[in-house]
Parts: C-alpha cells; structure tokens; sequence
C-alpha cells in the first residue's frame, strides 16, 4: 500500500501551556485534498500551524513522507516539503509580486518532482502576471491571497496547507481560486490540507473531510470511502453560505 505523505496519529497540542488539539488523527495522500471543517475557534488554524510547526507540541506524532516531524523547528519542516498559506498571508509589503515569489524559491524535498516556477505560477494565477511589477502592499486582498499562494507553491512543496482561502474575497476572485485549486490538484502530485468553514464550497474539492469541534474530531470522513453526508456536516458546522 502506498504510503500517505502526511499522517497525524494522536496528535496533541495547543499555545504555551494551553492545549487546543486533542487526539487527532489522520491520513493525507498525494493528490488528496482534505478539508478541515469547523465553527470558529475549535482549532482548525491551530491544526495547521502544529503541521508546520508554530504550536507547542504535547503528545502524538506528525509524520511526512515516512519522517516523523513532530519535534522539528519550522524551518525543517518547510525544508522537508511543508508549505503554507496563512489566513494573514505574509507576503511583503515592500517587495514587487516577481521579488516576493522569487525569494521564496526553494529545492523540492522529492526527487522527480516537477519544479514551480515564475512562469508555472503565473499560468496558474494569470492576475498575478498582470501584477508582476507591482508592490506587495498595492495589491488588493485576493491578488494578495494569490501572491501568498504562488509564495508557497515556489517552495516547491509535497504538502500545501492553506487556511481559508476563500474567505473575505470578492465571488470573481474566489472563482479565480476555485479554479487554481482543481488545477493544482488535477496535476495530482501536490497533498492539499485546506481549512474552510463553508461546507459546500470544501466539497467542491473534496469528499475527505474532517470536522473540529473543541479540539477534536467529531466527524470523519478523511479517507472518503462514501460521500460524506452535507447535510450533517452543515449542521455540525453551523455555516452552509458562501
Ligand atoms: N497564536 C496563538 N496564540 C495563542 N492562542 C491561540 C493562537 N492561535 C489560536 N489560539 C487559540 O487557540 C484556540 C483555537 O483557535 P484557532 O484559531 O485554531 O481556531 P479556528 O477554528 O481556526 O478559528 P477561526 O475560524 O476563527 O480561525 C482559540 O482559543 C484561540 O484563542
């Protein structure tokens, strides 16, 4: 059996002593993209920033490709093919869209994996090759959504963690992104770890879901054998509007 690139087994952790996240497992394949659902505040973020490595860990493992990352600083992590896409973005404000990307350039942790460039990133996201002299801070919110994405595509990840995407973003734009992201997953190398609150819009993606409420797994359909049921993730999640 194929092994999953990225594997949570009992994961436990929070902020400082505080715990948030209790017991959490799952598994994510190549090619998968699997939506962390959830009301405000259960600790979908806090799920992604333990993957990358900003929480304190308590207990559990996290394994990527077969390497268990758990105790690794982020800058291993983000080495060994961890990218991520903050709800803040982090892109900078000072640097034109060509220097942000450029500077995020790293080499691919796998082998034969095909390389993100200048020119793949702005087929992918066309308006950012419109933007491509422009500064950081004179791009509006979902050009710099995109700018934080091709960011962490040039990284050349085997995991990309992406946290809410969509949200605050004019329809047209998120359209944009919507279409970015079957994109990315059609090409069929890339694990996307994306967390959403709207239901409808994370199973335009993905039947893999998984549900947080209070720092753990209340539904789980992460390895999608059936069509996970809308109508109780709805009402589990408590948000069905886009
Ligand atoms: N950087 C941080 N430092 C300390 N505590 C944090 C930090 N980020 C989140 N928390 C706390 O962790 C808990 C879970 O928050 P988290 O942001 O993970 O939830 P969420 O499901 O992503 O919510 P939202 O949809 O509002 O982003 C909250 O109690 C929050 O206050």
């Amino acid at each position: 059996m194929r092994e999953s690139i990225l594997s949570c087994s009992q994961l436990c952790s929070g902020w400082g002593e505080t715990q948030v996240l209790s017991d959490i497992s799952f598994k994510l394949d190549a090619g998968h993209v699997l939506a962390i659902l959830g009301r405000n505040g259960v600790g979908k973020s806090t799920l992604l920033s333990s993957v990358v490595g900003r929480t304190t860990h308590k207990a559990g493992t996290i394994s990527l490709a077969g390497r268990m990352i758990e105790k690794l600083p982020v800058y291993e992590r983000a080495k060994l093919g961890i990218g991520f896409v903050p709800q803040e973005r982090e892109i900078f404000p000072s640097l034109s869209v060509r220097e942000n990307l450029l500077v995020a350039g790293k080499k691919p942790a796998r082998e034969g994996a095909r390389l993100w460039t200048l020119d793949r990133v702005v087929d992918l996201m066309p308006r950012l090759g419109e933007r491509i002299n422009n500064g950081g801070s004179q791009l509006s919110g979902g050009e710099q959504q995109m700018l934080s994405i091709g960011r962490a595509l040039m990284g050349n990840p085997s995991v990309l963690l992406l946290d809410e995407p969509m949200e605050g973003l004019a329809p047209v734009i998120i359209e944009g992104l919507i279409q970015a992201l079957h994109r990315l997953r059609s090409e069929g190398d890339l694990a996307i770890l994306l967390v959403e609150q709207h239901v409808s819009l994370a199973l335009e993606f993905t039947n893999r879901v998984i549900v947080l409420d209070r720092g753990a797994i209340v539904y789980d359909n992460a390895s999608a054998e059936e069509k996970p049921d809308q109508a109780r993730l709805e009402a589990l999640v408590g948000v069905s509007e886009h």
